[in-house]
């Protein structure tokens, strides 16, 4: 006999009325989600939407002034962090740092992170274990950040803007990288991005923000299924 409950969505995040205000500035706005398990969903907005707010909360950086949190079943905490590969909006490296010494820590200080997983993302993204994270250009820092997110075993990953700096060939060569690495996981993804044109097929579920408020969200196919691509909605949405 089936029960409710097999019918019953995971979801990864929950927010309930969730506020946050900085100043004068309302970052955040009685937002409501939910996020479900599994699926890589984009968190996408204009500069100043609430993307990276929203992500601090998630990971218990900073408080919600009101609502509630819950993120894998949690409270945010130091406790549930160790589930969670989070990529800040910004991110800086130790002068004379090698990826190999990039790797050798992060195999020490990031719960989940398998070294085997790293090797062959290193091979696919074209890093070589010898370079100089600071002697690296943007976009090759950016694939480093990338990688070292993706290479740990652990139910969620959050990126905060992970393509900015990243030139185009570059971005379309890690997008269909993550999209073959996730295809074989159970893994949750929130990738937030305001450039959208070759991350489209990486997402399969999309939530828009717009100065705080949450102004769409859904399975990506249905909404291309009514609107053409998600793409388009944002240039309707923010035009
Ligand atoms: N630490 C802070 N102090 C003051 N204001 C802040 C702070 N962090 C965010 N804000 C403000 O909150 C609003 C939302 O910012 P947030 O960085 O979350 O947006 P975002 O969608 O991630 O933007 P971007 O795409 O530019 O990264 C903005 O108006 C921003 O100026």
């Amino acid at each position: 006999m089936t029960t409710t409950l097999e019918h019953q969505i995971e979801y990864a995040v929950k927010c309930l009325q969730v506020g946050k205000r900085y100043g004068r500035s309302q970052a955040l706005c009685n937002l409501s989600l939910s996020l479900p398990q599994g699926r890589t969903i984009g968190i996408l907005g204009p500069n100043g939407s609430g993307k990276s707010t929203l992500f601090r909360l998630l990971m218990g950086l900073s408080q919600p002034d009101s609502g509630h949190i819950e993120i894998l079943g949690q409270r945010p905490s130091w406790q549930v962090n160790r589930d969670i590969a989070y990529l800040p909006d910004r991110a800086r490296w130790y002068v004379g740092d090698t990826v190999r010494d990039a790797f050798r820590y992060a195999q020490r200080l990031l719960p989940g992170f398998s070294q085997h997983l790293a090797d062959n993302l290193a091979d696919v993204m074209e890093i070589s274990l010898h370079m100089k994270v600071d002697a690296m250009s943007r976009g090759q820092e950016a694939r480093l950040m990338i990688l070292l997110c993706v290479a740990r075993e652990v139910p969620l990953i959050i990126l905060d803007e992970p393509f900015s700096g990243i030139d185009l060939l570059s971005r379309e060569r890690i997008i269909e990288c993550l999209i073959h690495h996730m295809s074989r996981r159970e893994v949750t993804m929130l990738v937030s991005t305001h450039e959208l044109h070759e991350a489209e097929p990486l997402l399969d579920h999309a939530v828009f923000l717009n100065r705080g408020e949450l102004i769409m969200s859904g399975d990506a196919d249905e909404l291309r299924a009514h609107h053409g691509s998600l793409e388009r909605i944002m240039k309707t949405l923010y035009a």
